[in-house]
């Protein structure tokens, strides 16, 4: 089994130890385009910290900031305002140092074409100045990690976009870095390919990797995260873990209706359903979002909720019980889902 571990203890977290990433206040600004405009400020004064051994998300739509903050953690983008300690040191005076100790997994892979899937690896670990017995070493063990072993001679560019995605990881873990850095670790892929590079991101929170990573997936950051952080507009909404957020900003169980296009008057619908809010009976709505497609109504007991609708003389085509997920928070956060 390859030593995949980045920390040297692992799931430990321990609230006394330093940080080994601290932002206050963190900005990145754009300047204008050639042809003008005004400055673009895509990270607006955000405060975050990474401890070792967790799993630290930041979940948000396009264009909410994520990648800008992953490229000045990378120190791959110059900071515009704010203080950012990474490892205890200055991305502005020691970028070099502390990318030795980064792993990066970019949102677009960066892999060299020309070269073979061992290639990749091996030149990667000569750039961090590794000894060469060590490179093949780690090579050998990381292709194994990533289920790479029988492609290992192949060339890079006929392999599938899932191929790709996991041999990037592998390369970012050449060093042993302490902290992983994972950009939309899985946007592109198809379902069964997602669900294979998650897997590994599993197994490398389970051997103790400290990961920072941005998504957009619901699913994967509920799952994944110890602790995330909602971003939007390229400021924080929201911080916890994912259930603390969730018990926070949503409800038990969300009911969702659908109405036929052509049938139910939603302005009738949509008056009925307002009285249903805080009724104070069992299967109380505490709280409505009307969406183009659907109507969620949030309560503590779905079922007794759906009776309570069909009570009001609402007839929806189609009805379903779900939990309350991190989607419901963001909509509850920004008044937009997550695809919007
Ligand atoms: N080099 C740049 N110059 C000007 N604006 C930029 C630049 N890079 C990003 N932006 C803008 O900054 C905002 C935040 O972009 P960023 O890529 O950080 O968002 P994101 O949350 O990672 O979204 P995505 O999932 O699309 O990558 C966007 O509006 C984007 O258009």
């Amino acid at each position: 089994m390859v030593d995949i571990s980045t920390s040297p203890t692992p799931a430990l977290i321990s609230s006394s130890e330093a940080p080994l990433i601290k932002a206050v206040g963190l900005r990145k600004v754009f300047p204008p385009t050639k042809r003008g405009g005004d400055p673009f400020t895509a990270v607006d004064g955000i405060d975050f910290e990474l401890r070792r051994g967790e799993v630290f998300g930041f979940l948000g739509p396009n264009g909410a900031g994520k990648s800008s903050t992953m490229r000045m953690i990378g120190c791959v983008s110059p900071m515009s305002g704010g203080e950012l300690t990474i490892l205890g040191m200055d991305p502005r005076v020691d970028s070099s140092r502390i990318k030795a100790r980064l792993g990066v997994v970019p949102q677009e892979d960066s892999l060299d074409m020309e070269l073979r899937v061992r290639e990749n690896l091996l030149i990667y670990g000569r750039y961090f100045g590794l000894k060469r017995a060590e490179i093949a070493a780690r090579t050998a063990e990381l292709l194994d990690f990533v289920q790479l072993s029988d492609r290992a001679e192949s060339p890079v560019e006929p392999l599938s976009g899932g191929m790709k995605r996991r041999l990037t990881i592998a390369r970012s873990l050449i060093n042993s870095p302490e902290i992983l850095i994972l950009d939309e670790p899985t946007t592109g892929l198809d379902p069964q390919a997602r669900h294979v590079v998650w897997d590994r991101l599993f197994r490398l929170k389970q051997a103790g990797t400290t990961l920072i990573l941005t998504t957009h997936y619901m699913d994967e950051a509920e799952q994944l995260c110890d602790r995330l952080v909602v971003m939007d507009h390229g400021r924080i909404a929201a911080e916890g873990s994912p259930r603390e957020l969730i018990e926070r900003y949503s409800t038990r169980e969300v009911l969702e209706i659908r109405f036929a296009p052509d049938g139910e008057d939603r302005a009738a619908a949509t008056e009925a359903l307002a009285a249903l809010v805080g009724t104070g009976e069992r299967g109380a709505v505490e709280r409505i979002e009307e969406l183009p497609d659907r109507v969620l109504l949030y309560s503590d007991d779905g079922e007794a909720s759906l009776t309570a609708v069909h009570g009001s003389g609402t007839v929806p085509v189609a009805s379903l019980v779900r939990r309350s997920s991190l989607e419901d928070v963001f909509l509850h956060l920004t008044g937009r889902t997550l695809v919007d």
